[in-house]
């Protein structure tokens, strides 16, 4: 075997048992193994950098503090959602979508309480990583989302793809991390949201890599080349390029179906790891959401849900 053909076998290997840890919590190694294995790659690509490559899970935590992040301008304009506080206006969002586009399926999913963001893919390779910003310009943070666990370095093919996510920290982690703050004498986070966005808004990546940030991806916000016919169907295909999806993931026949499902995740969620501030409630088909377009500031096609402990929130 000769040395390229070695790194290219670990490379691949901590890659795959990275996949399993942290995005499918399935870990089939001990921390150990990884350990030794990582050990050997570093050794091996310091001997002979020109087998490093961008997806080499020695590139998650390098780069050095920025002065400042730059700003980036979104592919896809990054929207917010219009708010339904009740089953009326639930039935009222229904009402409209139906009068456009007919009947349609809904898909029910977490709304995550973490921060936004937009993660482009070129041949395979996760190239920029940013914030959502005003929705149009964020702040470009790539070398901060490379020490996500969760966020694929490489696809499992080499497409040119732009997904949406939120980044967020799991309540323990939070927990955790106000405990360290405390010890330090340094100020508290608010919350799990406030610490995700204070942590991936952090200069130093070597800060961000220690704040256990993880990712949900939600939205394929476009891809060059394929077409498919329903968001579940997009969901599924990011699973298999290697992503981490929204765990909750209900297809709805009706609007009954998902106030169902609502009434369910109301009553799951606080045994969650993880925070929510809500449920989103979206069309599945994906070219009925063409026709139903977006307003100037949300689109048509979907709505969050607010539980009314929500409504206190700031
Ligand atoms: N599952 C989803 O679509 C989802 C989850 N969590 C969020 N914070 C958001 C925000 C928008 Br906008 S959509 C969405």
């Amino acid at each position: 075997m000769t040395v390229e053909d070695r790194i290219k076998e670990l490379r691949d290997k901590l890659n795959h048992h990275n996949y399993m840890y942290y995005v499918l919590d399935k870990p089939e190694i001990s921390d150990y193994e990884y350990d030794m294995m990582m050990r050997e790659l570093i050794e091996l690509e310091e001997k002979y950098p020109q087998f490093k490559t961008p997806d080499s899970p020695t590139q998650r935590v390098g780069g050095e503090p920025l002065k400042e992040f730059e700003p980036f301008t979104h592919v896809v304009p990054m929207q917010s959602l219009a708010n339904a506080f009740s089953e009326g206006e639930l039935r009222d969002f229904d009402r409209r979508v139906k009068a456009s586009v007919g009947d349609v399926e809904y898909v029910v999913e977490l709304k995550i309480d973490g921060l936004s963001v937009e993660l482009i893919y070129e041949n395979g390779f996760f190239t920029v990583g940013s914030t959502r910003g005003d929705g149009i310009i964020g702040e470009n943070v790539t070398n901060n989302l490379k020490t996500i666990r969760s966020i694929p370095l490489r696809l499992k093919d080499d497409l040119n793809l732009i997904v949406r996510g939120e980044v967020f920290m799991p309540k323990a982690s939070f927990e955790k991390l106000n405990e360290e703050r405390e010890l330090n004498g340094e100020s508290f986070f608010a919350n799990p949201r406030n610490a995700a966005a204070g942590s991936l808004r952090q200069l130093n990546p070597k800060i961000t890599a220690k704040r256990d940030l993880d990712i949900f991806v939600f939205n394929l916000q476009r891809i060059d080349g394929i077409k498919l016919q329903t968001h579940a169907e997009a969901l599924e295909f990011l699973k298999y390029q290697g992503f981490k999806v929204s765990p909750h993931i209900k297809v709805c026949k009706n609007i009954d179906e998902v106030i169902e499902d609502i009434n369910y995740i109301r009553d799951i969620r606080d045994s969650l790891p993880y925070e929510t501030d809500g449920a989103v409630v979206k069309v599945n088909d994906l070219s009925k959401r063409e026709i139903l377009g977006s307003t100037a500031k949300d689109p048509r096609w979907a709505i969050a849900f607010k539980y009314p402990a929500e409504r206190q929130k700031t």
